[in-house]
């Protein structure tokens, strides 16, 4: 098997006397889809904060390609290739669909913020931005701003601006909360392209479990801070613990032993 792009070891984070992540092991192959799954409660956003350097562990280590980032701030993982969005959106309202992802790749590219000056590359800018548009289906709204985009629409954006960043890694935290029923299967095309295209390792937090189980190649499941089980879809299915974690019968005690 290949190096692991993301390996976790013991990796804990306690708020006071409440252990919120609790001494995970936890890894995935590159080019690998895999969903986070558990209760409300169980650890799984807390999980991806320690990941994308948002928290710092109280215990364990988090390794990206072999290395060992545990103490690296957010922006250190970002350049690194750990994408993360966020379970709010996170757009500049009063600023085009594509004036948005332009601005993340300048970022990126190291180009000034200066909208007038080195007009040319500021064009590269602007293809790179409607290429990614087009990856999230949003390239017919591009001279809309952003803040009159529907709560569905403002999620594919806030995915453009994080491929943008160029991520090898993305951590994706609940895209579909908040949406309408009807808004749901289009990011669901858009997140399964993504997939598609190989060019990521996608880590999905999401509660709807038809979604999760349509896209992921494993399934992680945390509960009460701690890794239950990890395996593929059929495995998890399968697992008796699980089913009884989600039926919320389950112990403590039992989901340690
Ligand atoms: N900064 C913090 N300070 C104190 N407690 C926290 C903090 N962040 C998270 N917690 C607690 O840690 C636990 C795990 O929270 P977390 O948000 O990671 O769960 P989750 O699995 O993502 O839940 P949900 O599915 O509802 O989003 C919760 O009991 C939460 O109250």
């Amino acid at each position: 098997m290949a190096q692991p792009i993301l390996e976790t070891s013991g990796l804990t984070i306690q708020f006071g006397g409440h252990v919120a992540v609790n001494g995970i092991d936890f890894s995935v192959q590159p080019q690998t889809f895999t969903s986070i799954i558990g209760p409300n409660g169980a650890g799984k956003t807390t999980f991806f904060n320690l990941l994308s350097g948002q928290l710092r562990p109280t215990a364990g280590t988090v390794k990206f390609n072999g290395r060992d980032i545990t103490g690296l701030p957010v922006h250190e993982r970002t350049k690194l290739g750990i994408g993360r969005s966020f379970q709010i959106t996170n757009v500049f309202p009063n600023l085009t669909v594509l004036e948005n992802v332009r601005m993340a790749a300048q970022a990126v590219g190291g180009g000034s913020f200066r909208l007038f000056s080195h007009y040319k590359r500021f064009k590269q800018y602007e293809v790179t931005a409607m290429k990614l548009l087009a990856k999230v289906h949003l390239d017919n709204k591009a001279d809309q701003l952003a803040k009159n985009l529907s709560h569905g629409d403002k999620r594919k954006l806030e995915i453009a601006i994080l491929l943008a960043l160029e991520p090898k890694m993305l951590l994706l935290d609940e895209p579909t909360a908040g949406m309408s029923l009807e808004e749901v299967p289009s990011i669901i095309e858009v997140i399964r392209e993504l997939k598609s295209s190989g060019e990521h390792t996608i880590l999905l937090i999401e509660h709807k479990i038809d979604m999760v189980l349509d896209l992921s190649d494993s399934l992680a499941v945390l509960f009460n801070g701690r890794l239950l089980t990890h395996g593929t879809p059929d495995e998890i299915m399968s697992n008796e613990l699980v089913q009884t974690a989600y039926l919320g019968g389950l112990y403590d005690d039992a989901a340690t032993s």
